[in-house]
C-alpha cells in the first residue's frame, strides 16, 4: 500500500476517495428510497446504520429499551393508537401486536439477532424452521408437567430446603444480610444443572451465595451487546485462546464452559450406569441413543458432544437467571406491602398447617393468592426485556391491523405489554388482585413474560413448580427483614434479561413459628 501511494499524484487520488463517496452516498439513497419500511416513522439515522442501536446497548450499557420507549412516545400514530418506530427492523408497541408477531407459524427468529450467542447448536438459538425441529422434540419431553413432577419435584424441594438452611444458619436476624437475588439464582442455577448432568454445582450452599459462576452469567450475559453488533467479535470470542480469554477479564465464562464441557464428557463416559429412578436429560438423551430410541439419520446426526455442550451452557442460562429473577421482584414487593405479605402467609399457613411436613406441588397450585403473586411477579420481571425479533415469513403478515412485507425483521419487547396502562391499570404497581377480578380472564392473553406462539418457552412447567416452590416456602417457613428500600422503583439493564442493581434486596430472616 504504502509502495502504491506515492505513484498517484494528489488530484487522481482526491478525485477517486470523490468518486468512492459519492458512489457510497448514492448506493444508500437509492436503498433509502426503494426501502419498503419508510412509511413506518423512525429516526432518520437508524435506518442507515444497525449501529444506531449499538451505541444505546454498548455507549449507554444496556440502554436501548429506554430510547425505544423515548422513540415510541415521539413517532406516535396517536389515530391508531398503534405505535411503530422504524428501524433496521419495526418495534411495536401496540399489545395487540404481540400475538401477531409471535404467534405466527411461519416468522422466524431473527439469525442476526440469535448470532450473538456463542452456543450455535443451542435449541434457544436456532432460526431455521428444520434446525429447530431436529433438536427441540429431544429435550422437550423432559420439560412436559408430567416429566417435571416425576424427575424434579425432589430435587427442587431438596434444593429450596438447602437455600432455606442457609438463609437461616447464616443470615438470620443480627448477622450479616443476604443477597436475596443471588440466593435465587444459586436455587434455580443448581436446579437445573442437576436436571441436565445429574451432578449439582451446589452454590446455592456458597458463602453469601457468592460464586464465581454467578459472575460467569454475569458477564456472558453483559457481552451480548458486544457480539450482538459485530461478526468479528463473535469470531473472535469463539476462538479465543484461553490465555486472553482470561487477560481480557472473562475467566468466569472460560471456566463455566471448561465445566460444562467435563460433565457431558463425564455423562458421555458414564451414562451406561444412570440411575432410572433419577432421569437427568442428557443422559436420558444418550441411554435412548443405545436404545435405538434415535434411529432417524437427523436424530443421529444431532445428537453429538459439541450440540451437547452447546445445548447444556444455554439450558443453565435460561433456566436460572429468569426464574429467579421473577422471584426477587414478588418477594422485594410482598415486603414493600405489609397487607398483601400477611394475606399469602394466610392462605400459606391455612393450606400448609405443619411446615415441616413436605407440601405436594399441586397444594400451592391450588392457593388462589399465592398464583395471583407468581403472576404480578412474572409480569413485573417481564421475562426476557431485550425485544425478540422474528423475521416475517412468505407472503408478509398484518401487525395491528397493518401489512408488514417478507423479510422485514419485527419484535415488540415484553415490557411494552407488561407496562401498557391500556392493559394492566396503574401498571408499575404490585397488585396480585387484579388476577383474581371476576374479568382476569382476559388479561392472561397479555402475561407474555414466557413469549408466546412456536418458540416461546420451553421451560414454563418447570419454571412454575419451582416458583411455587420456592416462593410458598419462603414465606410459609420465615419471616424476611428488607435491608435496603424496598418501596421504591427498581432499576434493571436490559441485556437480553433484565440485570438487577446489586442491592435489589438484602434481606435478614428469622424462622416462623
Ligand atoms: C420464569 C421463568 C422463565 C421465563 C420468564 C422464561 C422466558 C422465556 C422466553 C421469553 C423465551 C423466548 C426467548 C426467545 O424467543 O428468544 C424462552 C425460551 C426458552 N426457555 Fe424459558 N423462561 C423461563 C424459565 C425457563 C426454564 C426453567 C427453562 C429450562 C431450562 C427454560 C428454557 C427455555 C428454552 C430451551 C427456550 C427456547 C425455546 C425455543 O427457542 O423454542 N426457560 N423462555
Amino acid at each position: 500500500m504504502s509502495a502504491f501511494l506515492p505513484a498517484l499524484d494528489f488530484v487522481t487520488l482526491v478525485s477517486l476517495v470523490c468518486a468512492f463517496v459519492v458512489l457510497g452516498v448514492s448506493v444508500a439513497l437509492y436503498q433509502d428510497a426503494s426501502n419498503s419500511l419508510n412509511r413506518f416513522p423512525g429516526p432518520y439515522l437508524a435506518r442507515w446504520t444497525g449501529y444506531y442501536q449499538a451505541y444505546f446497548d454498548i455507549v449507554k450499557d444496556g440502554g436501548w429499551l429506554d430510547h425505544l420507549q423515548e422513540l415510541h412516545r415521539k413517532y406516535a400514530i396517536k389515530v391508531r393508537s398503534s405505535v411503530l418506530a422504524r428501524m433496521k427492523y419495526l418495534h411495536f408497541s401496540d399489545p395487540l401486536a404481540y400475538g401477531d408477531i409471535y404467534s405466527n407459524p411461519k416468522s422466524m427468529k431473527d439469525p442476526k439477532a440469535y448470532g450473538a450467542f456463542l452456543q450455535p447448536l443451542a435449541t434457544l438459538v436456532q432460526t431455521d424452521s428444520r434446525e429447530v425441529s431436529a433438536r427441540k422434540p429431544l429435550i422437550s419431553p423432559f420439560f412436559s408437567r408430567q416429566a417435571v413432577l416425576n424427575n424434579l419435584q425432589e430435587t427442587i424441594t431438596f434444593t429450596v430446603d438447602k437455600l432455606l438452611h442457609q438463609l437461616t444458619a447464616n443470615h438470620s436476624t443480627g448477622k450479616i444480610p443476604a443477597n436475596l437475588n443471588l440466593a435465587y439464582r444459586s436455587t434455580a442455577f443448581d436446579i437445573i444443572s442437576t436436571y441436565c448432568f445429574a451432578k449439582s454445582p451446589d452454590i446455592v450452599s456458597s458463602p453469601a451465595f457468592q460464586s464465581e459462576t454467578l459472575v460467569g452469567l454475569d458477564t456472558s450475559l453483559s457481552s451480548v451487546k458486544f457480539t450482538t453488533h459485530s461478526r468479528i467479535i463473535r469470531t473472535l470470542a469463539s476462538h479465543m485462546p484461553d490465555w486472553l480469554g482470561t487477560k481480557l477479564g472473562l475467566k468466569a465464562v472460560l471456566d463455566q464452559t471448561k465445566d460444562i464441557v467435563a460433565m457431558v464428557d463425564e455423562t458421555l463416559r458414564t451414562s451406561e450406569d444412570a440411575d432410572s429412578d433419577h432421569r437427568t436429560i442428557f443422559s436420558s438423551i444418550l441411554e435412548g441413543v443405545r436404545n435405538g430410541e434415535y434411529a432417524s439419520r437427523r436424530e443421529s446426526q444431532t445428537i453429538t458432544r459439541a450440540w451437547l455442550i452447546d445445548e447444556g451452557v444455554v439450558l443453565r442460562f435460561a433456566g436460572s437467571d429468569t426464574t429467579s429473577n421473577a422471584c426477587t421482584i414478588g418477594t422485594r414487593c410482598l415486603l414493600a406491602d405489609p397487607r398483601m405479605l400477611e394475606k399469602l402467609m394466610k392462605e400459606l399457613d391455612e393450606a400448609w398447617p405443619d411446615k415441616n411436613t413436605p407440601v405436594k406441588l399441586e397444594i400451592l397450585e391450588r392457593l388462589p393468592y399465592l398464583t395471583a403473586v407468581i403472576k404480578e411477579s412474572l409480569r413485573l420481571s417481564h421475562g426476557t426485556v431485550s425485544p425478540m425479533k422474528r423475521v416475517i415469513g412468505a407472503g408478509g403478515a398484518k401487525i395491528a391491523g397493518l401489512y408488514v412485507p417478507e423479510g422485514t425483521s419485527v419484535a415488540m419487547g415484553n415490557t411494552f405489554v407488561h407496562l401498557s396502562p391500556q392493559v394492566f391499570p396503574e401498571p408499575t404497581r404490585f397488585y396480585p388482585e387484579r388476577w383474581l377480578e371476576s374479568n382476569s380472564g382476559v388479561l392472561e392473553k397479555y402475561l407474555v413474560a414466557f413469549g408466546k406462539g412456536p418458540r416461546s418457552c420451553l421451560g414454563v412447567n418447570l419454571a412454575w413448580c419451582e416458583m411455587y416452590v420456592i416462593l410458598g416456602s419462603i414465606f410459609r417457613k420465615l419471616d424476611l427483614k428488607p435491608t435496603v428500600d424496598v418501596s421504591s422503583p427498581w432499576k434493571f439493564k436490559e441485556y437480553f434479561l433484565p440485570v438487577y442493581e446489586e442491592n435489589i434486596l438484602h434481606v435478614t430472616v428469622r424462622e416462623r413459628p
